[in-house]
């Protein structure tokens, strides 16, 4: 009885062991299921449904990514907002943002097809706009072996060097005006599209011998200004007719005809000339563009659409960014007299004598470099990256993120995260000295270019032009603020829009050295 009652207890305890260890392994495979298991996106902490409400948000008096700075400080780095029918991710951090352009780049390489970006691009045939595959394989091989190639930027020296002598010398008839202020915002504007023309067509736009604004300037700030405009068929397909009433694709069409008209002329230029006479002038980009449509050694030939958009692309792309980078290191130089007197320096023991600095010396100029990663972190030119769209569902910091998701990181929140930087407000170059950290794409708390696939191709080009331009005005004046402003008059304020621009221009004093 006793051997049968414990046979019996011994079979019960083992039943109920058995029993435990059981519903402890489902218990711990259902936690860990539901613990992987994506969660949904937080719902949106702004809701717009109307559009004066994002239109608002967007022209407010804060740029968009500084409200969604803040908004990510109270949110937390994914944030999903509600922008019409397009749902919508902001990423504010280094590690969310490494997701998007290293762990699943190839699902996050596709642009969103907004209305302007389908129409410039012509059905999304540019570098820039069209969605990642074959079309964009070709699109950015060609740029990166023929258009933005190291040999192919260093072999436009020649352009960087006589378009910033012209600026020098613009500066300095300026310096002997009655007025003798410059402004440097029209000035760097104007700078850049000369070195973009004289890239694509071997032709600038302002007059002879100066460094001032054309009809040409206004285009490609029309264009950049539409990019950053608000089409109401992007968040509401259905309202596209609204478009119409709004005047907004009227204004497209307009531009988007202007730009054609241009783009056809310089073509159709080229094409006779090359057809004539070759030693016109040095290869451009069109000269290369039309070769390689004649006689591709690339594997794929170009149309004359895809050479329009590619060109387009440059300009919309290149000009404005690398002018307001130049724009908002000048402004910080001159609010911190303690970096400017240092960077001044530098340039002028390096070049010595020499009369100008010549890019051989740009490799020497340290501290200069510093300076402008600094300015880099501080005010990316893009501060809201341009945008990526999700070609596939995926999982993102444990959240589903469905197909068609546009994501944009914001660039802008990165660089200032105190999490990440010390005093992140203080504009002091000093940091990078002996720091690992580059714009390249690799350091995710610093990537005013991008990161991945689809990293800006255009790094190479900005940073000679940047340095070139700016060691030369260091060079060449001292810069001082006009009457009795002191570095805190300074208007430091940000406008929203495609890029992040200066609210108000940057007008300058300067004296010959
Ligand atoms: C300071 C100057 C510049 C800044 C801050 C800048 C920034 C950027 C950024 C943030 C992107 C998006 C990258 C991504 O999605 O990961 C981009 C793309 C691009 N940039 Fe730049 N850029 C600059 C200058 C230039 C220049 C000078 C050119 C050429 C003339 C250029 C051509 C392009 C092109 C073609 C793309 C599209 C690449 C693609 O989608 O595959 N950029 N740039």
């Amino acid at each position: 009885m006793d051997l049968f009652f414990s046979a019996k207890s011994s079979c019960l305890s083992y039943s109920s062991c058995l029993l435990l260890i059981i519903s402890t392994i489902i218990y711990m495979f259902i936690k860990s299921r539901s613990s992987s298991k994506p969660r949904k996106l937080p719902p949106g902490p702004i809701k717009l449904p109307f559009i004066g409400n994002l239109h608002q948000l967007s022209e407010g008096p804060l740029p968009l990514h500084r409200i969604l700075h803040h908004l990510a400080a109270k949110y937390g780095p994914v944030m999903h907002l509600n922008f019409g029918n397009t749902p919508t991710v902001i990423i504010s951090s280094p590690e969310i943002a490494f997701e998007i352009y290293k762990t699943h780049d190839l699902v996050f390489s596709n642009r969103p097809a907004t209305a302007i970006a389908k129409k410039f691009s012509r059905d999304g045939l540019s570098i820039a706009f069209c969605n990642y595959g074959e079309q964009w394989r070709q699109m950015r091989k060609l740029a990166s072996l023929e258009l933005f190639s190291m040999k192919r930027v260093n072999s436009f020296s020649w352009a960087r060097k006589a378009e910033t002598d012209i600026l020098v010398q613009t500066i300095r008839n300026y310096c002997f005006s009655k007025k003798q202020t410059v402004n440097l915002s029209e000035m760097f504007l104007c700078l850049n599209n000369n070195i973009i023309g004289q890239l694509a067509f071997s032709k600038r736009f302002s007059s002879e011998g100066e460094c001032n604004r054309s009809k040409h300037h206004d285009l490609i700030t029309e264009i950049i200004h539409l990019f950053g405009a608000f089409f109401i068929e992007d968040f509401f397909p259905w309202l596209s007719w609204m478009d119409v009433i709004t005047g907004m694709q009227a204004k497209s069409n307009a531009i988007f005809k202007k730009l054609d008209e241009f783009l056809e002329r310089e073509i159709s230029e080229h094409r006779l000339s090359s057809d004539g006479d070759n030693s016109r002038h040095e290869e451009d980009f069109v000269d290369v563009l039309l070769e390689l449509q004649r006689n591709s050694n690339l594997g794929f030939t170009i149309t004359r659409d895809q050479i329009k958009v590619i060109l387009m692309d440059i300009f919309v792309a290149g000009t404005e960014t690398s002018a307001l980078l130049l724009e908002w290191v000048m402004s910080e130089l001159i609010k911190n007299p303690r970096v400017i007197m240092k960077a001044n320096d530098e340039v002028r023991k390096v070049v010595g004598n020499k009369g100008r600095v010549e890019e051989d010396d740009l490799k020497r100029l340290e501290y200069l470099g510093f300076v402008i990663n600094e300015t880099l972190r501080l005010h990316p030119p893009v501060g809201l990256l341009v945008p990526r769209e999700s070609a596939e569902d995926c999982i993102i910091s444990g959240y589903d993120v469905p197909k068609k998701t546009t994501v944009i990181v914001n660039a802008w929140a990165l660089g200032r995260d105190p999490k990440i930087w010390e005093n992140p407000d203080i504009f002091y170059p000093e940091r990078f000295d002996g720091s690992p950290i580059n714009y390249k794409g690799n350091h995710m708390q610093f990537i005013p270019f991008g990161a991945g696939r689809r990293v800006c191709p255009g790094i190479q080009l900005a940073n000679a032009t940047i340095m070139t331009a700016l060691a030369n005005i260091l060079y060449h004046f001292n810069w001082k603020l006009p009457n009795a402003m002191s570095g805190e008059d300074i208007d430091m304020t940000e406008v929203s829009g495609f890029n992040n621009r200066k609210k108000s221009p940057l007008i300058l004093m300067a004296t010959p050295k």
